[in-house]
């Protein structure tokens, strides 16, 4: 029998399931990964917005961390919210300890609903310690402007900022996603050697609550099961619109994306969606 895989993600919560640690286990559940998770911070926030957030205390998720290192070696360990230099430096000690577990970063610095999720001072240790050590790295576009510090508006430069992120910060590779910028949903992939366009059909839904974290645990996910970098990336895009294919119609903000939208590709969408 082949050996289980495990993702391990470190982030933050929400209470009503559709972002953070939760859309990611939900991914690697559907991905067929064992999913386990670090919280960084608890976030009281649900579909319309961030109502608090309470974090960890450093000396915490230090045990989170050797709780699951001691036991279960993760296959491939993916960071979302982290807030705070301290969290980060000590995150970053884990991951320089594990070099051949592929480390996805997700730079979450603000929730879809514009609130902000990471210390600004957190930024430069952001760039010059998780950077440089992630095998993937997901920004959207204002998390792109944020690292490269320049404006994102059109395809070129997204490739311009991903050669940035790779060739200048040394990620080894990046994905810059486009959900933000205007009416494309083209992302853009890049590993030093490639520069790779992933294009998708946009859905109108307002159902886009934790549409960057499901993404980036899919790649997690199928790097865990050792699936080659290109094809983790374009499997993950391809997660990711179905799940906002077929919205749940639940939540009176931007509502979560449907985890098992995957599950439903060919089918028409379900009776009451808001599509
Ligand atoms: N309306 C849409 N239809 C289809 N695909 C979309 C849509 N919006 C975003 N995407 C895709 O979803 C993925 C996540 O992109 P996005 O830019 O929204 O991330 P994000 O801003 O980090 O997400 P979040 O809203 O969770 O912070 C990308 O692959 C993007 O192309
Ligand atoms: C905990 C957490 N991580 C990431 C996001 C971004 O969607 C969010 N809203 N909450």
């Amino acid at each position: 029998m082949n050996q289980i895989k495990s993702a391990l993600t470190i982030a933050g919560t929400d209470p009503t399931g559709g972002a953070g640690i939760h859309a990611d286990l939900k991914t690697f559940q559907e991905r067929e990964v064992f999913g386990m998770s670090v919280i960084t911070s608890a976030v009281a926030q649900n579909t319309m917005g961030v109502q608090a957030v309470e974090h960890m205390p450093i000396a915490f998720i230090e045990e989170q961390l050797k709780s699951v290192f001691d036991d279960i070696v993760p296959d491939a360990i993916k960071t979302g919210m982290v807030s705070s230099v301290d969290m980060m430096q000590l995150i970053a000690t884990y991951i320089k300890d594990r070099p051949s577990v592929p480390y996805i970063l997700d730079p979450v610095m603000v929730a879809t609903s514009g609130d902000a999720l990471m210390e600004e001072a957190s930024r430069e240790v952001l760039k010059d310690e998780l950077l440089p050590l992630a095998k993937v790295v997901t920004p959207n576009v204002p998390e792109a402007e944020i690292l490269i510090n320049s404006k994102i508006e059109t395809i070129d430069d997204m490739k311009r900022a991903a050669r940035l992120i790779v060739d200048g910060k040394g990620a080894t590779s990046a994905v810059v996603k486009g959900g933000h910028l205007g009416e494309d949903v083209t992302d853009v992939f890049y590993d030093g050697h490639e520069m790779v366009l992933l294009s998708g059909e946009r859905y109108e839904t307002n159902h886009t609550h934790g549409t960057g974290c499901t993404f980036a645990a899919a790649i997690t996910a199928e790097l865990a099961k050792g699936t080659e970098l290109k094809q983790a990336v374009e499997l993950a895009k391809e997660f990711v619109s179905a799940a906002l294919q077929y919205p749940l119609g639940i939540g009176k903000g931007n509502g979560p994306t449907n985890h098992w939208g995957y599950r439903l590709k060919g089918l028409p969408n379900q009776k009451g969606s808001d599509m």
